[in-house]
């Protein structure tokens, strides 16, 4: 049996990397392969429980990490890793990498903080490919504004954003091997061209 691939997708609110989810699974299965989509925080009954928490309710900066990565647990345990067992691919909109960009860049916990809460949930872990959807908080904003009603993340302000952005673009140079930035401004269609290439080279 193969051996499953764990994916990513990641971004600030409103770079349209959930636009493309189902276009990428898609994809990996006209390959063949069998295609696990979720996502953070959720993916299992008490990571939903817990995103209707997180995504609603002000609270300590820390209890929010913790949170985070207490959905994280339960989601490995119950879906990622038995997936990547079977031979699965999983391809999650969100996961750690957005911990340390919202609650590490956005919010400001100490990184050193989320690294030992990485290192105690997933400790072998890392996924095989990390798609940043990357825009200009403006574009992220107006794609917003334009959509949706906005909860508790997307309330925040642009200095969040901005810090977040960042943090993502620093783990992004920081781990090139597994990050792929996607210049997120492009026409959805370009976007797609791209990400049949990525996906396929990863495929090979
Ligand atoms: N490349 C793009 N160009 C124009 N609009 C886009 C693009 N990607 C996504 N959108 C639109 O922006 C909005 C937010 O996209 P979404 O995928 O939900 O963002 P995210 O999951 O990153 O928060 C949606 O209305 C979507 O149709
Ligand atoms: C996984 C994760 C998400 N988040 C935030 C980012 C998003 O604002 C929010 C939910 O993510 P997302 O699924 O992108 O929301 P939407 O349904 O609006 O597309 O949770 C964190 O702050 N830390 C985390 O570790």
């Amino acid at each position: 049996m193969s051996k499953g691939r764990f994916i990513t997708f990641e971004g600030i609110d409103g770079a349209g990397k959930s636009t493309h989810l189902d276009f990428a699974a898609d994809l990996l299965r006209a390959q063949g392969r069998q295609v696990v989509v979720t996502r953070e925080p959720g993916g299992t009954a008490l990571g939903e429980a817990l995103r209707g928490i997180l995504l609603q309710q002000a609270m300590h900066l820390e209890t929010e990490a913790l949170l985070m990565f207490a959905a994280r647990r339960e989601h490995i345990a119950q879906v990622i890793a038995p997936a990547l067992e079977r031979g699965d691919w999983v391809i999650s909109d969100r996961f750690s990498d957005a911990t340390f960009a919202y609650q590490g860049g956005g919010r400001k916990l100490d990184r050193s903080k989320l690294e030992a809460l990485e290192q105690w949930v997933h400790p072998q872990l890392q996924p095989d490919l990390t798609l940043l959807f990357d825009v200009p908080l403006e574009v992220a904003r107006a794609r917003l504004d334009a959509t949706r009603t906005l909860d508790k993340f997307e309330q925040e302000k642009a200095d969040f954003f901005a810090a977040t952005r960042t943090e993502y673009l620093r783990r992004a140079a920081e781990f090139p091997q597994r990050f792929r930035v996607i210049d997120s401004t492009q026409s959805i269609a370009d976007i797609q061209t791209q990400l049949r290439g990525l996906l396929e080279g990863l495929a090979a």
